[in-house]
This record gives C-alpha cells, sequence and structure tokens, in this order.
C-alpha cells in the first residue's frame, strides 16, 4: 500500500478543515485529486510529506506510520513532489542539469559532488522530458513550461515510489499545458513508474493513465474511486452544486456549464 488514510480529520483554530479522510493507493494506482480552492488539497499533501500531522485519525505513507517516530527526512527522500512551493525555492542562478542533478540528495542546490552515474542519469532524464536543449541554461531564464519539466526531472532523480504533481499546469498556455500532460503520461505508462497523485481543478486535465479520482469538497472526501465513475455529468453536476455536463473525447473529459444554469 502506497498510502493509507483511515478517518483523517485536521482542525486548525476552531475549525475542521479535513474531515474524516478515507483514502487508500495501492502501488501502481494513479490517483487524480480534483477539489475547488479552499477545499483541502494542500493539507492533505502536507499530511503525505509529514509536513503537518492530523489531529485525529491514521496516516501511513509508504509503509510509515506518522507520529511513531519520526520518518519525515526518510519519507521525503522517496517521494517526488513537484509544487509551486518547491519551485520558489529553488536557486534561480542553477542551470537546469544543476537543478535535476540535485534531485539525488534531496536538497535544494548542489552541495555534495554526483557521482558520473548521476550525471548520467540526470542527463537522459533531461532528455525524456525534453529538456535537453536548455540544459545550461540558468533556471531564472526558462519558461514557467520549461521550468515545470525540469522540475518533474528533478523530482524523478531519486527514483521515488511517489510521485505528486500539484497543479503542474498553471500558468502554462494551452501548447505547453498539452505538451507537460502528454510528457506525464509517458512517465506513467514507463515500466517501474513511481505512482502518481495529480492534484487539480481543471477536469480537462485528467489523462486516461489516471484510472482513480478522490473529489475533494470543503474538507471531505465527496466521492472516490474509478475516474470513469467519478467523472460523470451527475457527480459533477452534485460536486459543484450546478448543471454540468461531461463529455468524453479521446479518453479524456471535457466539461461545459449546462446553458441556462447559473452558478
Ligand atoms: N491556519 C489556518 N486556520 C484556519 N483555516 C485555514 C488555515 N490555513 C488554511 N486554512 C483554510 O483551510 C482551507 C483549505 O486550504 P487548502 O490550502 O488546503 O485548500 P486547497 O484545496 O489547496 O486550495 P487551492 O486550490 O486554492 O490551493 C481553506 O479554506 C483555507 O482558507
Amino acid at each position: 500500500m502506497v498510502l493509507e488514510m483511515e478517518n483523517v480529520s485536521l482542525r486548525r483554530g476552531d475549525r475542521w478543515i479535513l474531515k474524516n479522510i478515507n483514502w487508500q493507493i495501492e502501488e501502481g494506482q494513479h490517483w487524480v485529486l480534483l477539489g475547488l480552492n479552499g477545499s483541502g488539497k494542500t493539507f492533505i499533501l502536507n499530511l503525505l510529506n509529514a509536513y503537518t500531522f492530523a489531529t485525529k485519525g491514521e496516516v501511513n505513507v509508504l509503509g510509515m506510520q506518522f507520529g511513531k517516530t519520526y520518518l519525515a527526512e526518510r519519507l521525503r527522500k522517496q517521494i517526488g513532489f513537484v509544487s509551486s512551493a518547491i519551485q520558489q525555492k529553488i536557486h534561480q542562478e542553477d542551470n537546469a542539469f544543476e537543478v535535476v542533478l540535485s534531485g539525488a540528495f534531496a536538497s535544494i542546490g548542489l552541495y555534495e559532488t554526483p557521482t558520473d552515474p548521476m550525471r548520467q542519469k540526470a542527463i537522459s532524464l533531461l532528455e525524456d522530458l525534453g529538456c535537453i536543449d536548455y540544459a545550461n541554461r540558468n533556471y531564472e531564464t526558462l519558461s514557467s513550461g520549461e521550468k515545470q519539466r525540469v522540475l518533474i526531472a528533478r523530482a524523478l532523480m531519486a527514483d521515488p515510489s511517489l510521485l505528486i504533481l500539484d497543479e503542474p499546469t498553471n500558468g502554462l498556455d494551452f501548447i505547453a499545458r498539452e505538451k507537460l500532460l502528454e510528457s506525464i503520461e509517458e512517465i506513467a505508462k514507463k515500466p517501474g513508474a513511481p505512482t502518481m497523485i495529480y492534484v487539480t481543478h481543471h477536469v480537462e486535465e485528467i489523462l486516461p493513465v489516471f484510472h482513480k479520482t478522490l473529489l475533494l469538497k470543503e474538507g471531505e472526501v465527496f466521492n472516490a474511486g474509478d475516474t470513469t465513475k467519478i467523472i460523470t455529468s451527475q457527480q459533477l453536476s452534485s460536486f459543484f452544486g450546478l448543471d454540468v455536463e461531461v463529455r468524453w473525447h479521446n479518453d479524456r473529459p471535457f466539461l461545459s456549464k449546462v446553458q441556462g444554469t447559473s452558478g
């Protein structure tokens, strides 16, 4: 089991931000975590990465049970995490190659001497993610789409068991988004790929490789299970509280508001 959350609740002040979350992820299952702004997605990710702890319930990630011993550092080495928070921490003057290499040490910046196999691996990941042409460019000079690719390559450097992509298409134009999604699909399909969690607000980004979806609403699991059963007009109309229609095209869902409804 990659993840087991059992009746997990989280309180901040006098407010319950997460309420009775139950979520099981098996090895090799790729999940989408879909929720509107403020639904609690970031808190769930913080629980997974052991940046915060549940007020109630049990969290078990990659066989490590939280609260028993302090495993945060060991755990984080097995989780590849791509998020805007990581994006902001990257040393802007490091080049793309160095940023990817630093993933081998789970560090921001390079403080240890990389081995030759590490260098070769970084090059091959830069190639896989289509970033080899700008491997020598400083991170700060890259476009948003290029930065995301570099960060994904960095996250894969340590061969994580779990790869979490938190809104990776934020700020990308249509073409950059579709190209990034293509790369994500390729990663997911490779033999030995990490289990993936893709966090998004957008139904259109659910790729066919994400067979499972969890809908999070106001800190509660609205529904979770097979994507094809969860991403339906009926389920999402009820989830959004608004009449919406889901159409599938090339195994991807597209959402539109039913004419004449308000929201
Ligand atoms: N310290 C706090 N005390 C009380 N409420 C908080 C605190 N920090 C965050 N919240 C609230 O918790 C809720 C969940 O926040 P969270 O950041 O997890 O949402 P999210 O799903 O990640 O949203 P987004 O998609 O906008 O990033 C929000 O309503 C937020 O305002």
